[in-house]
Parts: structure tokens; C-alpha cells; sequence
């Protein structure tokens, strides 16, 4: 039972292994005053510590301090209660005690890893710091901002969407010439991550998705508005958004590893990114419907005959032969290249800010629609994978 039950935390929260360590180490001496100094030092914590940590935290609270849960299961759709009473189950019947003592780790850990993240490197001026779920550095001329969750396949969530429009405007007021935006791990990007969805605020399920659809928004407009040229690196695979946005970069370069995949109506939801209309300039109707409409993915090699990928290396020279070319771009004269970028891509602008609005607009209503909260219960309950 033991056992099981450690099994299931350690799919709710990957640092469970580390927290159960803590625990057989300190021989459960967390007394109450510890559990209610951890509780304070929660309030205090300057950064969000994600929905995974926070889901961890209320279980390990609710097992400590009214053990095992006896709740009923809520329904599918009440899907934050849903998603709380998943965590606590999951705790089987772990004591009190141990409980209180993971909390007082869990805190210790949380604290000192927020804390170190927003320290700056000393000697790395290169690199820029406080990001939690990118690395952003810049050197010879190219901002390199690399989506770094790789054991989630570099799903964006909530924050990574924050910070990738903070990259990007920084990006495009510092020196460096060209951008350019890659993963880190085997997978370019599984697109949205489908926990955003669990994070319902007091206003409910339409306030997420009014919300969610302010967002979307903001950030494909900081790509529309991008002004230096904005080269993809994809690593690996691709998936939703992370696709669906590649219209509105310069140049795409594919490692022949790389897929790419736009499942939305599997998910209940419609295109975005302004892909509604750059895919069916890029490639025309029949394809862009294939891939936005029936969710067909595609490889490197169908993306690049599509124009959807400028070129296709493979695997195993990708990196060398992708960085010998940007080095070269980067060299290039930066203000022509920022002027021959406007006049290639300002006339389009409006539209595709135009684009971008309705797009959000109707995706806004599809997140409120059975199907697409079907789907995401579906994932989140591991009962589907694209
Ligand atoms: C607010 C703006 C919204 C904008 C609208 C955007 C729409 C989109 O982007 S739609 C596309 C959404 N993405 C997906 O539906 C992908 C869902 N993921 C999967 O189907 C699979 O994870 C996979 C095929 C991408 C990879 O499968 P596999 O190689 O078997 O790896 P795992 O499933 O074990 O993944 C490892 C780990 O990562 C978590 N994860 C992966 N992708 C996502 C995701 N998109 N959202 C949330 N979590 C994701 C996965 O759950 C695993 O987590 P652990 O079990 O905790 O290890």
C-alpha cells in the first residue's frame, strides 16, 4: 500500500522521491510549530511555485492535518476540486506525521530553490537570469531563448508564455542582430500545457477561458510585432501552439527528428497562432486544412515541401550545421536586416493582428465547450496521449 502510494505522489509531483528522502532522514521530527512555521513561509514565497507544487502542498496539508482522504470524488467537469481531491487520494494512507514532515521539506526546498533561481550567476553576463522556465543568453550577436522544461516535452505554461514575451521584448531592444527560439530535451514543445486548464479562478470556467483568451493574444501579438529576424531552431517535436506560431517566423530549421503535429479539433479547439491564415498562404486550403482540421502531422521533410520548414538537417549534424548558419546571418549588417524585415512583413500586420483577435475570440468560447474539457480531463487523467 506503502508502496502504491508512493508511486501515485510520484507522478503528481516529480520531487516527491527527494521530499520522501527528506522524510526517512529527519525520522519525522516536524512538530506542529514547524508545520506552522512552513505554512507562513508559503505566504511569503515571492515567485508561484506552479500548479504541480501548489497540488502538492494542499495534499500534504490535508493529509497532515486531517489524514487520509474520505471525500467524495468530484464530478469531471469541477475540474480544480477534481484535481485537489486526486492529489490528496493519491497520499493513500500516509501518517500525520510523515505528511507534516514532506510539507516542512516540501516548504524547505521550495524556499531555498525560488531563493537560488533569482540569484545571478556571477562571471555570466551573457545569461540572463530570472527566468524559471527558459535560458536566455546572448553572444555574437544572436538572442538564443531555449523553452526549458524538458521533462514536461517544454509545455508552455502560464509562466513560460509570460516569459517568452519578456524574452522577446528584451530581445528586441538589446544588441544582439537575429533571434532565435528553440527547446531544450527531446521535444521542441508539447504546446499548451494542458494543466493551465486546471487553474480555475473565483470567476469560474469563463473567466479562465476570458482570460486565457487575453493572453493568447498578447502573446502571438509579440510575435506579429517581432522586429529583428526570428529563426525557429526545432529540435524535436512540435505540437500546437509551438506549430502554429512558426507562420509568423523568418526562417524554421528542422531537425529531421522533428514533427509536426496540430491536433486541435481532437482537442475540442480551433486554430490559433494566426495559422488560420498563414497556413493557408503558406501551403493552401487542402493542406492547411489537413493538418489544422484533421489534426494530420506531419515530418520534417512533408513541413519543409509544405513551406512551412525552410530546411531539414539531420539529427545528427543539425546543431553544427544550424549554428554555422545563423553565425553567418548574424554577422550581417543588423539595421538592413531589421529594415528588409519591415518591408517584407508591415503590409501584413494589421491583418494578422485582425487574425489573431478573432481567433482568440472563438477559442475563448471553445474552451467552454464539452469537447474541449472532455479532452483536457482525458489527458490530465491519463486515459489519452495525441
Ligand atoms: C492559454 C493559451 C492557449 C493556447 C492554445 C494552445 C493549444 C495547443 O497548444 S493544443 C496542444 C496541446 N498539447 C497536447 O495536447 C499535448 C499533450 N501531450 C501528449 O499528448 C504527450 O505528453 C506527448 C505526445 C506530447 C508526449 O508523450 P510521451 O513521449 O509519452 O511523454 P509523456 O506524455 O510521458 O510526457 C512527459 C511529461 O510531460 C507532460 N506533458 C507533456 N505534454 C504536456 C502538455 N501539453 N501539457 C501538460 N503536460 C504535458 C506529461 O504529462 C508527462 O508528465 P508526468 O506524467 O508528470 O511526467
Amino acid at each position: 500500500m506503502a508502496i502504491a502510494a508512493w508511486r501515485l505522489a510520484q507522478r503528481w509531483c516529480p520531487s516527491f522521491p527527494v521530499v520522501q528522502l527528506h522524510m526517512n532522514r529527519a525520522a519525522m521530527t516536524a512538530s506542529q510549530k514547524d508545520f506552522e512555521n512552513a505554512m507562513n513561509q508559503v505566504k511569503l514565497l515571492k515567485k508561484d511555485p506552479g500548479n504541480e507544487v501548489k497540488l502538492k502542498l494542499y495534499a500534504l496539508y490535508k493529509q497532515a492535518t486531517e489524514g487520509p482522504c474520505n471525500m467524495p470524488k468530484p464530478g469531471v467537469f469541477d475540474l480544480i476540486n477534481k484535481a485537489k481531491w486526486d492529489a490528496w487520494n493519491t497520499l493513500g494512507s500516509l501518517p500525520k506525521e510523515t505528511a507534516r514532515q514532506n510539507y516542512v521539506d516540501l516548504v524547505s526546498s521550495l524556499s531555498s530553490s525560488l531563493e537560488s533561481s533569482s540569484q545571478v550567476e556571477p562571471g555570466t553576463d551573457r545569461k540572463s537570469t530570472g527566468y524559471e522556465t527558459l535560458m536566455v543568453t546572448s553572444e555574437g550577436g544572436i538572442t538564443k531563448i531555449t523553452l526549458n522544461r524538458p521533462a514536461k516535452k517544454n509545455a508552455i505554461n502560464v509562466e513560460m508564455y509570460h516569459e517568452i514575451m519578456r524574452a522577446l521584448k528584451a530581445a528586441s531592444k538589446d544588441d544582439s542582430s537575429i533571434t532565435v527560439l528553440t527547446g531544450n530535451g527531446d521535444y521542441y514543445s508539447s504546446g499548451n500545457d494542458l494543466t493551465n486548464f486546471t487553474d480555475i479562478p473565483p470567476g469560474g470556467v469563463e473567466e479562465k477561458a476570458k482570460n486565457s483568451a487575453i493572453l493568447l493574444r498578447e502573446f502571438v501579438g509579440c510575435f506579429i510585432d517581432f522586429p529583428k529576424p526570428l529563426i525557429a531552431v526545432v529540435n524535436g517535436p512540435a505540437v500546437g501552439i509551438s506549430v502554429t506560431i512558426l507562420g509568423l517566423f523568418d526562417v524554421v530549421y528542422a531537425s529531421d527528428r522533428a514533427t509536426f503535429h496540430t491536433p486541435f479539433s481532437h482537442l475540442g479547439q480551433s486554430p490559433e497562432g494566426c495559422s488560420s491564415y498563414t497556413f493557408l498562404k503558406i501551403m493552401g486550403p487542402a493542406k492547411a486544412t489537413e493538418m489544422l482540421v484533421f489534426g494530420k502531422k506531419l515530418t520534417a521533410g512533408e513541413a519543409c515541401a509544405q513551406g512551412l520548414v525552410t530546411a531539414v538537417f539531420p539529427d545528427s549534424t543539425f546543431q553544427k550545421e544550424v549554428w554555422t548558419r545563423l553565425k553567418a546571418f548574424a554577422k550581417l549588417p543588423p539595421n538592413a536586416m531589421r529594415i528588409s524585415k519591415e518591408v517584407i512583413r508591415n503590409r501584413e500586420k494589421e491583418k494578422l493582428h485582425a487574425v489573431n483577435a478573432e481567433e482568440c475570440s472563438v477559442l475563448q468560447e471553445r474552451w467552454l465547450s464539452d469537447e474541449c474539457m472532455n479532452a483536457v480531463v482525458n489527458f490530465l487523467s491519463r486515459k489519452s496521449k495525441l
